[in-house]
């Protein structure tokens, strides 16, 4: 290996799990001292929580929500730019066209806007006595794929409820991505029961790296996130993660590392591509599905449509 590839393979990732308010320009402020501090501690990519300038709620989205450009967007830009890195801009209530979406923003080290994920599943469950969470009240799903390229690896991102979504993380891992995102708010029921557990369970069914960015924990706040900001690698370890309590969690992510798992375990070359396949699906009003293959030697197929609008990379 090259010195160059041997600096490429590893780069340094932070987390902030993020103090939120009802006050935005609060938020605002916070979340630009704590990427300059994740800059400032070496990390080249930062990763902020789902819904960073708002509380989280579907009373509070409107009247929080902003057009990409707005007042969030334009922060995070300087951010970026100041700092020279990476930044998956958690997510904000974006407004577009009279529809509201929950929208992650992510910006390139000159401060150039590179892709926007808008939740492509919605939060919609409801568990008698615990919770009830009807995003879809609200909001309108994203239909798109969001991958972005840095000079280390080529990054997928989800939306918090899009990390249950199996197919999702397999497609991106499809599309060679190394490192799965997910800005994400998961509360004090699912939290304890399946935050971890479906970080681990992505990461170790693709071999991949896997991160989430949760609000800090407001007990005061009519929706109580779980925090517990993860970094998980490609064996399904936890190797960074935190409570409760704002903070920044580190981790290196170590793309050699990532390639020797992928070959001491090579489910990646392993696949039944005879049996079922990873393919196209052609209905222009589907974004992913499992379904069966025509060739009669095959099973399944988890298949991206071939619609050019439904992959932002
Ligand atoms: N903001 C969300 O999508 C929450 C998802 C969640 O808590 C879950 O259990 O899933």
């Amino acid at each position: 290996m090259s010195a160059l590839s041997k600096t490429m393979s590893k780069f340094g990732l932070a987390v902030v799990q993020l103090h939120v308010s009802s006050v935005k320009a609060d938020n605002l402020s916070r979340a630009k001292r704590l990427i300059g501090e994740a800059a400032a501690h070496g990390s080249k990519l930062v990763v902020l929580p789902e819904c960073f300038n708002s509380p989280y709620g579907t009373g509070f989205f409107r009247e929080y929500a902003e057009n990409i450009p707005g007042e969030s967007t334009r922060m995070l830009s300087d951010a970026a730019k100041e700092n020279g890195v990476y930044l998956v801009g958690g997510s904000i209530p974006e407004e577009d066209g009279g529809k509201l979406y929950n929208t992650c923003p992510v910006f390139g080290p000159d401060g150039t806007l590179l892709m926007k994920h808008r939740k492509i599943h919605l939060f919609d469950i409801d568990v008698p006595g615990k919770i009830r969470f009807q995003e879809s009240e609200t909001l309108s799903p994203g239909s798109a794929f969001s991958v972005f390229e840095t000079p280390f690896c080529k990054v997928g991102v989800g939306i918090c409820y899009d990390i249950r979504f199996a197919e999702l993380a397999q497609l991106y891992s499809k599309m060679g991505c190394q490192l799965l995102v997910y800005p994400g708010a998961f509360n004090m029921t699912t939290g304890p029961a399946h935050w971890e557990l479906l970080q681990r369970a992505r990461a170790l069914d693709n071999q991949l790296y896997v991160a989430t960015a949760s609000p800090a924990r407001d007990q005061t706040a009519s929706y109580v996130a779980w925090g517990h900001s993860t970094v998980v690698n490609p064996w399904g370890a936890v190797i960074s993660s935190t409570g409760s309590e704002e903070a920044v969690v580190y981790a290196d992510i170590d793309l050699q590392y990532l390639a020797d798992v992928r070959q001491q375990i090579p489910v990646t070359v392993q696949r039944r591509d005879d049996l079922y396949a990873v393919t196209p699906v052609t209905d222009p009003g589907g974004l992913y599905a499992v379904s069966p293959v025509t060739d009669p030697g095959g099973l399944y197929a988890v298949s991206p449509v071939t619609d050019p609008e439904a992959c932002t990379r």
